[in-house]
């Protein structure tokens, strides 16, 4: 059964392939996933990510059916073996059984609670779907991981350099009204690394990516000082929680490591979005010709229909 849960799951050449597949077939329509539906389901917002899904799958053929989990659907418990007196009526167990008979593949996206550290480390909906789900399960961004995200990520950068080995990339933390997860920059460094980029985490103390990830990254550098952003190819800009004050709001003395064009020098300006502008990134930092944030929105298209085909074994 081929997931898309987490690109540690895969080496670094199933991953290439990935990546190839989609440069080779950029704008591909075909009748690829003809009779095949595909399940898009959201316990949260999201806008590139629905969109991206629906139009990647109409252009291979196939079907979506896309569901606001708990509005419209009943609110799915997650937590095994406990007595369901409370406000979710049905269990992942039963609907990823059910939902399995109907659809050919199940993509979910369900942010961490940003309140129970502990559960959230476990990333327990992807993974009660990965375990009940009899079809391929594609994370959409769950607590820990954002896969389609960081693999569009790493074809905004080798569409942009010819590669992805050695090109020097800087994950940079900015401020942030509220707490944000950690999945988009937990799966950019694990990428960056699996890829071979030269990977720097700029971001103050108490902002550590989680152990899981810390350990699969190996001797990365750190740095708490925003002078290295300069001397990147690219710069990965994204908020995220702090760990070691779980779920509050960055602290406002951070307003300053909001990213300019003086800081970014004359690297390339990637960041997943949806972003608060001069709050994380000032205006003057979209303006400029250095801004490939779009393109990796687009790329979130070609990437998809490849990962897609990837799980059905049609690649
Ligand atoms: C603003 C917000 O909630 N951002 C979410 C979604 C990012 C892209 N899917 C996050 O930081 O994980
Ligand atoms: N980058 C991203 O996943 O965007 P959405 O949250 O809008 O889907």
């Amino acid at each position: 059964m081929r997931h898309f849960i987490n690109t540690g799951d895969y080496d670094r050449a199933t991953l290439e392939t990935i990546l190839t597949h989609a440069m080779t077939h950029r704008g591909e329509r075909s009748t690829a996933l003809s009779g095949r539906t595909v399940a898009l389901m959201f316990f949260d917002s999201s806008l590139r990510t629905r969109a991206s899904f629906a139009v990647g799958i109409a252009q291979l053929g196939g079907n979506s059916v896309t569901f606001e989990v708990g509005r419209g659907t009943w609110n799915l418990e997650y937590q095994e073996g406990v007595i369901m007196d409370g406000d979710k009526p049905e269990h992942i167990a039963d609907a990823a059984q059910v939902l399995s008979r109907y659809f050919d593949v199940l993509a979910i996206r369900c942010f961490p609670s940003l309140k129970r550290p502990e559960e959230d480390a476990a990333d327990p909906v992807i993974e009660a779907f990965r375990r009940y789900a009899t079809v391929p399960v594609i994370n959409l961004e769950s607590a820990l991981y954002h896969p389609c995200q960081a693999m569009a990520d790493m074809l905004t950068i080798r569409e942009r350099f010819g590669r992805t080995e050695g090109v020097r990339v800087a994950l940079a933390w900015t401020p942030h009204i509220k707490a944000l997860p950690t999945a988009v920059p937990n799966s950019f460094a694990l990428v960056a690394a699996q890829l071979g980029c030269r990977l720097t985490i700029v971001a103050p103390p108490e902002f550590p990516l989680p152990d899981v990830v810390m350990e699969r990254l190996g001797d990365v550098e750190v740095v708490h000082d925003q002078s290295v952003l300069a001397r990147q190819d690219v710069v990965y800009a994204k908020s995220w929680a702090s760990l070691v004050n779980y779920g509050a709001p960055p602290p406002a003395r951070y307003r300053d490591w909001i990213l300019t064009p003086e800081k970014l020098g004359s690297a390339r300006f990637l960041h997943c979005l949806p972003l608060r502008r001069n709050v994380e990134v000032t205006d003057a930092v979209l303006a400029s010709a250095q801004n490939d944030c779009y393109d990796e929105a687009e790329n979130r298209l070609h990437v998809q229909k490849s990962i897609l085909q990837f799980c059905l074994h049609l690649i």
